[in-house]
């Protein structure tokens, strides 16, 4: 059986967890981020059931059923691989005692930037490494982005925009009048000239970023007719029901594939295997 390690993607809204036994990712899912105090504890979990519980979202148990008859042996806290955009979040995880910090000189991708978001570039390294390169990854998370590299593994450069979560709150957060419009898995799409506030803002946000996808995908396959292209974030499944209806074409030659950093932090992890 192969070593444990955890995962750790730090969003601007939340943490995304993978179980890793060696390269096979067993489990991975969601939470809110984790209070100070619940970090601390983790150390002192003694089994990796323990653990697990501990970083669960409410209502649903990780747990790895435990492949040995014997009694689950005292812990050694797992190594836990943490990615993220999110500075004071980032310092709070130094104080689990095992935490390794994924930084963009560990991503073997070329021709990076020194702010380029670390999410970013181990999505677009971690799909090209499964799928292949050329690589544009779109990643609709708090912000909506765009990541590119070539056949040669070369950054190609990128685009960032509010995200639809993002878009819905700024307007109902900054205006007088604008309802906070909650975005639940609408299976159809509201209509282009709405004659009420909410399906009018549900319009201006959901069409624009669509257009938007739609534009840069374009622009991708002019300059790499060749080129994939893969979705991850939390509102990949909402924009991807969208785009069938829209652009039918388009929506099917995207991946979609929410664990994308999980595969560039794993390679990370098999690259530098002792
Ligand atoms: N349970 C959820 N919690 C938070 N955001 C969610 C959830 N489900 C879908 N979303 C949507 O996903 C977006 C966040 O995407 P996600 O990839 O989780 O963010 P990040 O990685 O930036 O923290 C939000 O803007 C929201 O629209
Ligand atoms: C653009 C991002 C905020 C996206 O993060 P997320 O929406 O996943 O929380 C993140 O990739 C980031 O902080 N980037 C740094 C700037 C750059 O990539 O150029
Ligand atoms: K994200």
């Amino acid at each position: 059986m192969g070593k444990i390690w955890l995962a750790l993607e730090i969003g601007n809204s939340r943490l995304h967890w993978a179980l890793f036994i060696g390269k096979k990712l067993y489990s991975a899912w969601n939470t809110h981020y984790l209070a100070e105090s619940v970090i601390q504890q983790l150390a002192k979990c003694q089994t990796l059931d323990h653990l697990l519980l501990a970083i669960s979202p409410p209502h649903q148990k990780i747990s790895r059923e435990n492949t040995s008859s014997s009694p689950p042996s005292p812990l050694s806290p797992p190594p836990l691989l943490v990615a993220s955009v999110v500075p004071s979040q980032t310092a709070i995880w130094q104080t689990y005692p095992n935490t390794r910090v994924i930084t963009l000189d560990q991503v073997s991708l070329k021709g990076v930037y020194p702010t380029l978001g670390i999410d970013r570039a181990l999505a677009l390294w971690g799909a090209g490494k499964t799928w292949g390169f050329p690589m544009l990854v779109i990643d609709a998370g708090t912000a909506l982005t765009f990541t590119a590299a070539d056949a040669n593994q070369c950054l190609v450069g990128g685009a960032i925009l509010p995200g639809l979560g993002l878009q819905f709150a700024t307007l109902g957060q900054q205006t007088g009048q604008l309802p906070l419009v909650e975005m639940q898995n609408f299976p159809s799409l509201p209509s282009r000239f709405a004659l009420n506030t909410t399906e009018a803002i549900q319009s201006g946000v959901v069409y624009t970023i669509l257009a938007g996808i739609k534009d840069f995908i374009e622009a991708w396959w002019q300059l790499f007719p060749n080129g994939r292209i893969a979705i991850k974030g939390g509102d990949r499944t909402l924009l991807l029901n969208y785009l069938q209806t829209l652009y039918p074409e388009i929506a099917a030659r995207l991946i979609v594939e929410q664990n994308l950093i999980f595969w560039g932090m794993r390679e990370i992890v098999m690259e530098h295997k002792e």
